[in-house]
């Protein structure tokens, strides 16, 4: 054999291997598991959708929950839900995460954390034109802000905890949250995109102290408040969001809770999520190193997948335009 033939032969067996050794080597922060079993589990957003099943699957796997949310009356049903199906009861306080002091009060109230699920949101789609600057500032407040209030009551007590096991930080965010732009999320696209910048700074900052951050990615997921969301949908918004098929809530409960407790930074919800996930990593945390081999691989070559949608949703809005004969650039 030649010696060029020989070196491309050893290169071409010694170069994945020399990767995951390496790989292996430099992928921070180090994995860990997060176990919920006897531990506080703190769910904001819980009285209704994911939030509530959330709980729901929490307390079925032996957690000691607390959920809250605005109204109590709902809080109430979804207490008596939980325990008609697990005969588990889970904590309720009622605060709007967009109040600091009344969250500070209800995590006080509610004890130590172990987990804490930043799952709260709202959301309303439209053309920025047709979108309320109360809407606006109420996706940012309540999304991101809200989530900003939670952390800063939650993190003292979750720094000073007696047993030092490591603990979580989950913010619900989106696929729309996964730097992908979509026709009529500019608001609540902004609010995602926000969690992202505050989850991972706030990865650094806790690290010292045992503390984990997830970002969890579900595409259109079936709950109430994507039910109300679709009365006013604009169609190309449903168009685009379709590229990523809406999930059910159980599936994404499980993968949300998977990748909690697991300490994953990234938590996709589904295949088409994970891809994007890889697509869309950018500089974030890693902890697995054969995904980041996958990373290191795929990134690449789904970027021409991600051209290929952009492509596909563009000509939509193309169709959509030229059929009502309105000027279009693209
Ligand atoms: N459903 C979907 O298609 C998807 C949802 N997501 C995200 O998942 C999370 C949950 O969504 P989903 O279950 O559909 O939402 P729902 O509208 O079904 O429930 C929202 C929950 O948040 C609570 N909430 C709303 N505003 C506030 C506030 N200001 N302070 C405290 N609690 C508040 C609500 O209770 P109350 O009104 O009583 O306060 C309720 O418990 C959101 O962050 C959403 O962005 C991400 C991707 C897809
Ligand atoms: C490179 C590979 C890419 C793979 C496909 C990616 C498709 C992206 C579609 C994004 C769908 C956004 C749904 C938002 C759901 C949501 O948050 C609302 N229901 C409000 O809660």
């Amino acid at each position: 054999m030649a010696d060029s033939d020989l070196s491309l032969h050893l290169l071409c067996v010694f170069f994945p291997i020399f990767l995951l050794v390496f790989l292996k080597l430099i992928v921070r922060p180090r994995p860990v598991n997060i176990p919920i079993k006897s531990r506080h589990v703190f769910i904001t957003g819980g009285s209704r959708g994911i939030g509530l099943a959330l709980a729901r699957q929490a307390a079925a796997e032996g957690a000691r929950v607390t959920v809250l949310a605005r109204n109590l009356e709902k809080l109430e049903e979804a207490k008596a839900s939980i325990r008609l199906s697990t005969g588990i009861d889970v904590g309720i306080v009622s605060a709007d995460v967009r109040d600091f002091d009344a969250v500070k009060k209800a995590v006080e109230s509610a004890g130590p954390i172990d987990v804490l699920v930043c799952n709260q949101g709202v959301y309303a789609s439209g053309e920025i034109e047709n979108l309320e600057v109360k809407e606006i500032k109420g996706m940012i407040d309540v999304n991101l802000i809200g989530s900003f209030n939670v952390v800063k009551a939650v993190l003292p007590g979750m720094k000073n905890r007696i047993d030092r096991k490591p603990v979580s930080i989950a913010f619900m965010s989106s696929q729309s949250g996964q730097q992908v732009g979509i026709y009529g999320y500019s608001a609540y696209a902004a609010s995602k995109f926000g969690l992202r910048g505050l989850a991972e700074a706030l990865q650094q900052e806790v690290i010292a102290d045992d503390i984990h951050v997830s970002l969890i990615f579900p595409p259109d997921t079936d709950t109430p408040g994507l039910e109300e969301e679709n009365k006013r949908r604009p169609p190309l918004t449903s168009i685009i969001a379709a590229s990523s098929p809406v999930m059910r809530l159980d599936e994404v409960v499980k993968k949300a809770l998977n990748g909690i407790k697991s300490g994953s930074f990234f938590v996709p919800c589904s295949f088409k999520g994970l891809l994007l996930s890889i697509e869309t990593v950018g500089t974030s945390p890693q902890r697995s190193y054969f995904m980041a081999i996958v990373e290191v691989i795929l990134t690449g070559a789904l970027r021409i997948v991600a051209m290929c949608l952009q492509w596909s949703w563009y000509d939509s809005i193309k169709k959509w335009h030229t059929k009502r004969s309105s000027k279009f650039v693209a």
